[in-house]
């Protein structure tokens, strides 16, 4: 089980001359193995929220809860992991992925084993002793994804993980996420800018909308069809979703960067 709450949660950030509201307000549930996306313009909070769902950020007011406990330090000693594609250079790609589960005590053997699985999960057999540079940046983001995966965590969050991938790997990352997904069901939380990659990948959408002086705005979108349905006969219910997404941010934003 693992559901995730955000309560009334607000974030000021002090770090500059000018104090910086990034957010205000805004309270979320995530259900139990729901995967969910978070679309919004540029500098809405979408970080900062994923920030503070982790424990990474502590927010200024506000609480989260984990299946309705407070989250007491970092998230990660919840079963929460924040998907990162900064690998270590001087670590092979099955070093990179042994780190992680280093960390929690795992012996040498059970790292191995379940690194080799993970490096087959995302389809990187013959790379395991591979550095970093020595791969692609689609292979490097499949590493992430492996890292992040084999510490089999009950909740991934993850901030615009394909963002800087050309069109082709991007459509082969998010296909096969959704397939060690369909697998694996757990709690995830995916913020893009893209609103197409949001409605193929998640359960429901929550358009995080932004107007200075105010406060944030959420909205829901669930979606009622089977993810990554790209089926023609699809393609009504599809547009339909865009559009009641597109005029949620539309409503309040006049510049937007969101990638249609
Ligand atoms: N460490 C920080 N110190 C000061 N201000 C910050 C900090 N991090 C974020 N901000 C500000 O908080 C606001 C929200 O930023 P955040 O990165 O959470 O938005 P975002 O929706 O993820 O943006 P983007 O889509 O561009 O990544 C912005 O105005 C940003 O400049």
């Amino acid at each position: 089980m693992a559901s995730l709450q955000a309560n009334n949660v607000s974030k000021i950030y002090n770090s500059g001359k000018d104090a910086v509201k990034a957010l205000d307000d805004v309270s979320l549930t995530i259900g139990d193995q729901e995967f969910v996306s978070i679309v919004g313009p540029s500098g809405c909070g979408k970080t900062t929220l994923l920030r503070i769902l982790d424990g990474l950020v502590e927010p200024t007011s506000g609480e989260i809860l984990i299946d309705g406990s407070p989250v007491v330090g970092s998230g990660q000693d919840r079963g929460m992991v924040f998907q990162s594609f900064n690998l270590f250079p001087w670590r092979t790609v099955q070093e990179n992925i042994e780190f992680g589960l280093e960390a929690r005590g795992d012996d040498k053997s059970e790292r191995a084993e379940i690194a080799k699985q993970h490096i087959e999960m995302v389809g990187l057999e013959g790379f395991g002793d591979a550095y970093p540079h020595e791969l692609s940046g689609g292979m490097q983001q499949r590493v992430g994804l492996a890292r992040a995966l084999a510490i089999d965590p009950e909740i991934l969050l993850m901030d615009e993980p394909f963002g800087a991938l050309d069109a082709q790997t991007r459509e082969i990352m998010q296909t096969e996420l959704l397939k060690i997904w369909g697998e694996n069901q757990k709690t995830a939380v995916f913020v893009t800018h893209d609103i197409d990659e949001a409605i193929y990948l998640s359960d429901r959408i929550i358009v995080l909308t932004d107007r200075p002086g105010q406060i944030n705005r959420i909205e829901d979108v669930p979606i009622e069809r089977p993810r990554y349905n790209k089926d023609v006969h699809a393609m009504d219910a599809f547009n339909e979703l865009h559009d009641i997404i597109w005029d949620t941010l539309m409503v309040d934003t006049e510049q937007m960067e969101v990638t249609v």
